[in-house]
């Protein structure tokens, strides 16, 4: 008898800066990865696209980067038994049914134009009943007014839409299209931890809604929407069309956050994560049915995974600016050659010496929602330094943290205990420590952070068969976890928080 040959699954992650492609084995181990940046593009100030076609070609580029690396260490290629993909959320591309082409550049989920088109829609009678829908409230995140904003100003979009071809989608659909070989098989499907960033959807039934539609005063009959299905599915997602896994099938699909959900094994109700990457995103599972906040946090489908099993839901806090800001002290100001640098330059100083960091580069999200707010920094003075900074700068993804967990236990009537936790700037000890600090509850950080990765991977394996259930991947991803346990007193954590809020209030009002 031959052995039981081993098998993989892979993950594309197509995140806001970079795409990586990694493989995991059935122990939820990546044994392959390969990873690329591609272009930020800044037109104006509060602009923010990618190039479409640049971002498939780096998948594809990252995929056969990873295989080869695969192959190298002796597997055989018929052993990757399907693909997940998890993305970057909100973010928009439109393209023509007719022609495949993408009619602009996509629109990142971070983009503000869309603030005075926001104020508009806001003053539209029935605009107080669209967050009990579809989960999100008004902003310039989700993707509806960046579709509303292209149709008002892009001629060739409006073009598109008049003749009836305009194709509107998520980074999901998108790269699902494409990676299939694009008209020719004319796959064109999300998932609905996708498609509820839209606003486009009623989370209840995970359809779009008419009610919506009409509020935007979109004709449904000019604009394609991809149609909704499972996170987890064996044939719905079609397969791959080119590169060197050709006829591969993707059989998951999960939104960035959400993959990260399942990547930390958060299946059960009670259990949240927070993602420090380009923007940094909490998640906390509220089991099968949704809860609307009234603390300012957004509804969101954590996963959808089809079979016996119903949707999950979890509220979300999401912070526009976390690993970003890092960035932007390296690339913008060249404080430090590169963001792992960043605590080294935080750890010359003992503290903040007085700096809070408002870091409102895209208006505050969750859960202030405070749109006209601006970078700003209080409490310079002659002795401030460029550690300083720093330390104020991972400070404020971990103030707005507190702010959100605060007001998920109002919404939920739990608190959390432990918050599992990764993404980019979860390297930084002095972030996760500063972090475990300000909400006093330990912080949670495991060894393998491609969680990501890991929960598309789970989403894909699922729908194969490489994991029967979700009660299999019991031990995965269980190995080396770092823990920060609270170093200060709660009174004196509330009164930085209370300092946190002040600079909140003072920042508002800017970007009028
Ligand atoms: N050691 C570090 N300390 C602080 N921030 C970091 C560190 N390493 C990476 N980052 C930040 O993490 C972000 C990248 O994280 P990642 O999870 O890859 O993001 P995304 O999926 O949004 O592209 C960057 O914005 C970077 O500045
Ligand atoms: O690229 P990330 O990891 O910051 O995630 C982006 C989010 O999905 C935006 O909602």
């Amino acid at each position: 008898m031959g052995s039981v040959q081993e098998v993989f699954v892979g993950s594309i992650d197509q995140g806001t800066t970079s795409s990586r492609f990694l493989i995991f084995n059935k122990q939820g181990e990546p044994v392959a990865s390969h990873q690329l940046e591609f272009k930020q593009i800044y037109p104006q100030p509060g602009w923010h696209e990618h190039d479409p076609l640049e971002i498939v070609a780096g998948v594809e580029e990252c995929i056969d980067g990873a295989v080869k690396q695969f192959e190298n260490q002796g597997h055989n290629i018929n052993s990757i038994k399907a693909v997940g993909i998890t993305n970057q959320r909100e973010t928009t591309v439109v393209w023509d049914k007719e022609t495949g082409e993408p009619l602009y550049n996509a629109i990142v989920w971070t983009d503000t134009r869309t603030q005075g088109l926001v104020r508009k829609l806001k003053q539209r009678l029935g605009a107080d009943k669209l967050t009990d829908i579809c989960g999100l409230p008004l902003s310039t995140y989700p993707s509806v007014g960046k579709l509303l904003w292209l149709l008002e100003n892009e001629p060739k979009v409006k073009a598109a839409y008049e003749k009836g071809t305009l194709a509107f989608g998520t980074i999901d659909a998108w790269l699902v299209f494409k990676l299939n070989g694009g008209l020719k098989r004319n796959i064109f499907v999300s998932d609905p931890s996708n498609a509820s960033r839209t606003m486009f959807m009623n989370i209840k039934t995970l359809k779009y809604d008419e009610s919506l539609i009409d509020f935007f005063r979109i004709d449904r009959t000019k604009v394609h929407f991809p149609k909704i299905v499972h996170s987890s599915d064996p044939s719905a997602y079609g397969s791959l069309a080119s590169t060197v896994l050709k006829g591969v099938p993707i059989t998951g699909c999960l939104g960035d956050q959400s993959a990260a959900l399942v990547g930390q094994k958060g299946f059960t109700p009670g259990l949240g994560k927070n993602t420090y990457g380009t923007g940094s995103f909490i998640l906390y599972n509220v089991g099968e049915k949704p809860v609307i906040s009234t603390h300012g946090l957004l509804t969101t489908v954590a996963f959808d995974f089809g079979g016996n099993s119903k949707p999950m839901y979890a509220l979300e806090g999401s912070i526009a600016v976390a690993g970003s800001s890092v960035k932007f002290l390296v690339d913008n100001f060249g404080f430090i050659e590169n963001s792992s640098k960043i605590s080294q330059l935080a750890e010359t100083v003992d503290d903040n010496g007085g700096v809070t960091f408002v870091t409102a580069f895209s208006g505050l999200f969750a859960p202030y929602w405070i749109d006209d707010a601006r970078g700003t920094i209080f409490g310079i003075t002659a002795f401030t330094n460029r550690g300083h900074i720093a330390r104020a700068t991972l400070e404020a993804t971990c103030f707005q943290t507190k702010a959100i967990l605060v007001a998920m236990e109002k919404d939920s009537g739990h608190k959390l205990t432990e918050l599992a936790v990764d993404g980019g700037m979860c390297n930084s000890d002095l972030t996760m420590q500063t972090q475990s600090d300000l909400i006093s509850i330990p912080v949670k950080r495991p060894a393998m952070r491609e969680t990501t990765a890991l929960g598309a991977a789970i989403a894909a394996g699922l729908a194969v068969g490489v994991w029967d259930s979700i009660d299999e991947l019991k031990a995965v991803n269980t190995e080396g976890v770092t823990t920060f346990k609270p170093a200060i007193s709660k009174e004196e954590s509330a009164s930085r928080f209370a300092r946190w809020e002040k600079a909140v209030e003072m920042s508002k009002g800017w970007a009028n």
